[in-house]
């Protein structure tokens, strides 16, 4: 049997021993570990065959799994590859065409709805099409460049020869694969942030001008390794921050890179906020909440493409409820007149507007602003947040 074949068998295995309950990377991993005789190349051409059949999700389920696993791999390539120059050399000749010509001449339906299957519960704004498609390309790796450092994380990335866009003022893209944390001073010079997560920092910066002499108390509570929190320093630089999670171990991740980001002044402290309890910190209440809540993470799937086919509908009820515990815990420590800055990284309705609409009407917040941050044309993930303020 030729190596090709060997690939694609090795595939097939793989994903039929995937349960979807845990992330595919996790299983993946687990896979290689318990057969090692797969060296980094192998390891690296059954990966890309894996994710690109994920990118397809419930797309062409008439077909066997193993051309499913070719057209995934045809349909997500934008190069020639070896495994297709062998075992479908025509396809294989025509790799540069656009996705419509490629879905035309493979004469399978392939839709918005067989490859997001949630179409009808997407945010307003959002081009289903536009967005389910993007699935089939895997998003950059962004980075934020922290205040002061663009000249000297631009002159390492080009000493290192690495490949790099510059899409917004300090936002560097970079393919997947680059190792990035070889080239720049990670978390001191810039973080890893995705684009769409960066312009959140939009909502920050309007923010700005509403600080006046007094130093904002300002609690990320739902921190997780601090992405939020760093950003929230870098723009609104001189604040008391207090960041919180239900994890330990993420805020033990997040002491880490706040000491290589030298954030040295502030609190810490574990709560499950789903939780309704008294809570008292030393900077409460506060001027500013964020509340980076846990969601479906639907607008991040072009990461994880295997909850394309293993996201249960019901799920998006269970965050949604979730999500609203969260919000009714935290604005409880809210100043009158303070600001809550409510994200996601899903472009469901039900987690997003639906839930903004329930804090107006049910918390009595009022809205400033709320936007559906678009990532899908820009290889980045889609993102929604709302600015609220409490009268
Ligand atoms: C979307 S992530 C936050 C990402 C982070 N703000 C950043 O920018 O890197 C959501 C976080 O909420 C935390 N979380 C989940 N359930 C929670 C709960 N009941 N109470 C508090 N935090 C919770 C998770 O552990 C996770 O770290």
């Amino acid at each position: 049997m030729s190596r090709y074949y060997s690939y694609i068998n090795s595939a097939k295995e793989i994903i039929a021993a995937y349960s979807g309950l845990e992330p595919f990377a996790s299983h993946l991993k687990k896979q290689f570990a318990a057969n090692k005789k797969f060296g980094s190349k192998d390891r690296k051409q059954i990966t890309q065959l894996c994710y690109c059949y994920f990118r397809l999700g419930r797309s062409l389920q008439d077909i066997s799994l193993e051309n499913k696993l070719l057209a995934g791999l045809f349909l997500s390539s934008r190069s020639s590859s070896d495994l297709l120059l062998h075992l479908k050399p025509e396809w294989n000749d025509v790799i540069e065409m656009r996705l419509e010509k490629k879905l035309e001449l493979l004469n399978s339906t392939v839709n918005a709805s067989s490859i997001f299957p949630f179409t009808n519960e997407l945010s307003d704004g959002i081009d289903a099409a536009g967005f389910a498609f993007s699935h089939l390309q895997q998003p950059d790796l962004f980075l934020r460049i922290r205040p002061g450092r663009k000249d000297t994380v631009l002159h390492q990335l080009k000493a290192a020869d690495v490949s790099f866009q510059v899409p917004g003022d300090n936002t560097v893209a970079l393919l997947n694969a680059t190792k990035i944390e070889e080239v720049i001073m990670l978390n001191k010079d810039a973080v890893v942030q995705d684009y769409s997560s960066q312009r959140v920092g939009e909502f920050l910066e309007d923010l700005k001008s509403k600080i006046e002499n007094q130093k904002w108390n300002v609690w990320d509570c739902c921190a997780a390794s601090g992405g939020k929190s760093i950003m929230a320093k870098d723009i609104l630089v001189d604040i008391n921050l207090t960041v919180s999670d239900v994890r330990e171990s993420i805020l033990i991740n997040l002491k880490k890179r706040f000491q290589e980001a030298g954030i040295k002044d502030y609190k810490s402290f574990i709560r499950d906020l789903s939780l309704h309890s008294p809570l008292t910190t030393n900077h409460s209440p506060f001027d500013l909440i964020i509340a980076d809540v846990p969601c479906s993470g639907s607008g991040t799937w072009g990461r994880t493409p295997e909850q394309l086919s293993f996201f249960p509908s019901s799920s998006i009820e269970t965050y949604s409820a979730l999500q609203k515990k969260i919000v009714s815990n935290t604005v409880a420590q809210l100043k009158s007149n303070g600001y809550y800055l409510y994200i996601t990284c899903s472009v469901f309705k039900k987690e997003n507007e639906d839930n903004v609409a329930w804090m107006q009407e049910e918390l009595r917040l009022q809205l400033l602003k709320q936007e559906v941050i678009k990532g899908y044309a820009v290889k980045a993930d889609t993102m929604f947040a709302a600015l609220l303020k409490k009268g």
